[in-house]
């Protein structure tokens, strides 16, 4: 009989136990053992969670104090020295500060930045960057894979520890100045040390994760491959090779000849690796199909998948092994806790999916029985409901969609003469400051949506508060001394979020929220059918903060391609199709914007890299879509109207040129942590239009000090000719408290102000420039 098993299960916790428990502990609230118990009482409750679905090896290693990556980090004892203190291991300090960085003024223990924090692959997880050296050593440094083994193992499971794979543990890294891959001699006996003890604990399987076998690999990488594994053979256990996100293609043989003793493949992303996939592997191994999607919300269409499971049962017999298609970080974790819904029927979250993956495997073994019967005849009756229900296709939206010409995707003139107008009528001085759009989410804003969620705040109440949070915001700016003032995003619950509870075709969950980084999570709602915008989404709050001010109040609006990729989205018709419907919809909102006078409005296309296929043959014809949606929301405007975008990820080098044909007039980027180094790509490319590289880093309640940004000013300066530079922080503040947001952006208004001294410029920009 087949094997059910699952890659990872979210552990955040499904009412993100775990986010409340680290913030207290952050705060000082609780003690350090207090935080570990609540994490021993989520991964007992989702190990029970993964078993009762019926599934028959569980993951262990999958619980992470912040991010995977780090706590591998830490295993492996790759500490950047800024945050070894002397101690000889490392402790849960440890690990938070290299995730949020240290000031210098506080604890008396070592002071220094995070590491930086990065998308992991394309999804909306953030891990952290491994930072490795040149003297890099690496030795077996934190316990808790051990431990958690031992945990779940007297809880009466059988389980299979997952670790991050020697390959892509270093692909993730970032080494300054030499090939990080000369590192691999030195971390693989760590690894054979980690199975070893592994083997010693009783461990039959150990998964080992290597995602970037589906990605376009140098040569190098995939001769690595085969040494490593080769190193690895002799450890005394089983090991299986996790694959996810994609297809091998070109790694196919390269990942089916490694000497272990399965592999696990993503047949959701890459279906078509079967039945190929069983000629490549070798009659001794395993084969993992992941068959459910770990990406995305819909019940699996079991019919389907049955007869994938089939026909690979026949060849593989016991050596079948079924699993969702990658971890289920990405998925809420329960349905059951949300309030009943029509489209409830169609959702799996990730208790669901463990319980498809078990079905399945049951229909593979007992098609006859009659609850299998049933459970399949119910997933057909579901699927023909959603296919025919009136939720879903407007022939309204389809038309309005078939009317767009490309005209609607022109702005009247080219960026010289816009700017010169948008120049006149701005009248800012040189490097002008700015924010990214969220101020500080506090309690109070936070509390007072969930009473009016609650009914216990009338409508008027609500708004009113908001009210006060915007004037308070605009007050702040104004006396903070930036030139671009923003209205601060309180009445936003999430940027998507916000922006989709507000658009018809969308469904959202209460409960459903998905770990970001972190301790901080989102609820990504979900695409049900054709989307528009009945109406006007934002016009109350940003009309209402231009009355409190004389300067320039950005409009802030969320793009078509983010809020694609941070929602949940249709399966039934392609991801061009959704963007267009979207890019309609907030094109309307511009519209509407210019139209009551708003001078400047950013269109947030923070996810826009992120969407970027992972394999470059599939590069363009997202970036043609997905340039034309941002074109298409944003090219109705006057040439006096001024539009930014912004981006946090802003790892460029490769699609420059598409972000140039963005023809965002302003573009705000994500650059602090890597010290303005991705600003080379603008350099390089002779980027046209105007840049705000950020300057410090919001990730961290770290206050830089105005030297050390003016020194990255600087920097930019070198990369970007001074008249088309912006100021303003890598992204939104809402993370922030008000105390360090004041402090920092008070320094970031010095350091452009020392900078316009420095360099000479004038007051105001000419609008010849
Ligand atoms: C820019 N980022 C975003 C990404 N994806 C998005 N969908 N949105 C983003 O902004 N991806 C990349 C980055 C990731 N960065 C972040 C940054 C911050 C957060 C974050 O702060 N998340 C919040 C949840 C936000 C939210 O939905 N808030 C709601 C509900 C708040 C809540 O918990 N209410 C309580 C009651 C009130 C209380 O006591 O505090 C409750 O309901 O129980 C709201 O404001 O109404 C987080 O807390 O993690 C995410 C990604
Ligand atoms: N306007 C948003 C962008 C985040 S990427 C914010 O400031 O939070
Ligand atoms: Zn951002």
């Amino acid at each position: 009989m087949a094997i059910a098993h699952n890659l990872g299960f979210p552990r955040i916790g499904r009412d993100r136990e775990l986010k409340k428990a680290l913030e207290t502990y952050w705060r000082g609230e609780i003690d350090e053992s207090e935080l570990r118990q609540t994490g021993a009482e989520l991964r007992a409750a989702h190990w029970q969670l993964q078993r009762d679905a019926g599934l028959d090896l569980l993951p262990v290693g999958d619980f992470a104090w912040y991010d995977g990556v780090l706590g591998h980090s830490l295993m492996v004892g790759a500490i950047p020295e800024r945050f070894r203190d002397g101690a000889a291991e490392p402790t849960l300090d440890t690990l938070f500060a290299m995730a949020r960085g240290v000031s210098s003024h506080c604890c008396g223990g070592p002071a220094g930045p995070a590491s930086e924090l990065t998308k992991w692959f394309d999804t909306n997880y953030h891990y952290l960057v491994p930072e490795f050296s040149l003297e890099q050593s690496f030795q077996l440094s934190w316990p808790q894979l051990f431990e958690e083994v031992d945990e779940a193992r007297a809880l009466g499971h059988r389980v299979k520890p997952v670790i991050l794979g020697p390959l892509s543990y270093l692909w993730l890294g970032k080494a300054q100045g030499f090939d990080k891959l000369e590192l691999l001699e030195r971390l693989l006996p760590v690894y054979g040390q980690i199975l070893d003890r592994l083997a010693g604990q009783g461990v039959e399987w150990v998964q080992l994760d290597e995602p970037i076998l589906a990605l376009d690999l140098p040569q190098a990488w995939k001769s690595a491959f085969e040494r490593a594994y080769h190193l690895l053979q002799r450890a005394p256990l089983k090991k299986l090779v996790a694959t996810y996100f994609g297809g091998l293609e070109d790694n196919l043989g390269l990942a089916a000849g490694l000497p272990v003793d399965g592999l696990h493949i993503d047949l959701v992303r890459a279906p078509e690796q079967f039945p190929q996939i069983l000629d490549w592997l070798p009659a001794y191994k395993v084969l993992s199909l992941g068959v459910v999607n770990g990406r995305n919300v819909w019940r699996c269409d079991l019919d389907k998948t049955l007869q994938v499971l089939s026909q690979a049962a026949e060849r593989l017999g016991e050596r079948l092994w079924v699993a969702p298609s990658c971890s289920l970080l990405h998925c809420p974790v329960d349905l059951r806790r949300e309030a009943p819904a029509e489209a409830n029927q169609w959702l799996a979250f990730a208790v669901q999916k463990c319980e498809e993956v078990a079905l399945l495997v049951r229909a593979l073994a007992q098609p006859d029985a009659a609850e299998v019967r049933q459970a399949l005849a119910d997933n057909r009756a579901v699927l023909q409901r959603r296919a025919s229900s009136r939720h879903i296709h407007k022939p309204e939206v389809q038309a309005r969609l078939a009317a767009v010409e490309p005209r609607h995707s022109e702005r009247a003139a080219p960026f010289a003469e816009r700017i010169a107008s948008q120049r006149e009528r701005l009248q800012l001085p040189a490097f002008p400051t700015t924010t990214i759009g969220s101020f500080p989410q506090t309690p109070a804003i936070r509390q007072a949506r969930q009473a009016h969620r609650q009914g216990r705040l009338s409508d008027v109440e609500y708004r009113d508060a908001m009210r006060g949070e915007i004037r308070h915001a605009v007050a702040r700016q104004e006396a903070l001394g930036l030139d671009v003032l923003v209205h601060g995003e309180a009445e936003r619950n999430d940027m998507v979020e916000y922006f989709a509870e507000q658009i018809d075709g969308y469904a959202f969950t209460r409960f459903g929220w998905v770990q970001s980084y972190g301790s901080r999570c989102v609820k990504p709602a979900i695409i049900l059918g054709d989307l528009h915008r009945p109406r006007p989404m934002t016009l109350d709050w940003i009309g209402y903060a231009q009355t409190q001010t004389d300067k320039p109040l950005k409009g802030m609006l969320t793009g078509p391609v983010t809020m694609l990729m941070w929602s949940f989205p249709r399966e039934d018709v392609s991801a061009e199709q959704q963007a267009r419907q979207l890019a309609l919809a907030i094109r309307d909102e511009v519209q509407d914007l210019e139209a009551a006078g708003v001078s400047i409005i950013q269109i947030d296309e923070a996810a826009f890299r992120e969407g970027l296929p992972l394999r470059r043959a599939g590069w363009q014809v997202y970036l043609d879509w997905a340039v034309d949606a941002f074109r298409l929301c944003s090219a109705g405007v006057s040439n006096e109207t001024q539009i930014h975008t912004h981006m946090c990820y802003s790892e460029f080098n490769e699609i420059i040129e598409a972000i140039a044909t963005m023809d965002a007039d302003v573009i705000t980027i994500e650059t602090s942590r890597s010290q303005m180094e991705l600003l080379e790509a603008f350099r390089a490319f002779d980027y046209p239009n105007e840049i705000g590289p950020g300057v410090y880093d919001i990730h961290s309640p770290r206050v830089p000090d105005s030297s050390e940004m003016l020194a990255l000013l600087e920097k930019a300066i070198e990369r970007i000719p001074a008249e088309r530079l912006w100021v303003n922080p890598d992204c939104g503040l809402k993370t922030r408290g008000w105390a360090e947001t004041e402090a920092a952006l008070a320094n970031m208004v010095s350091a452009a102000r020392q900078l316009r001294e420095r360099h000479g410029m004038a007051a105001v920009i000419p609008c010849d420039v």
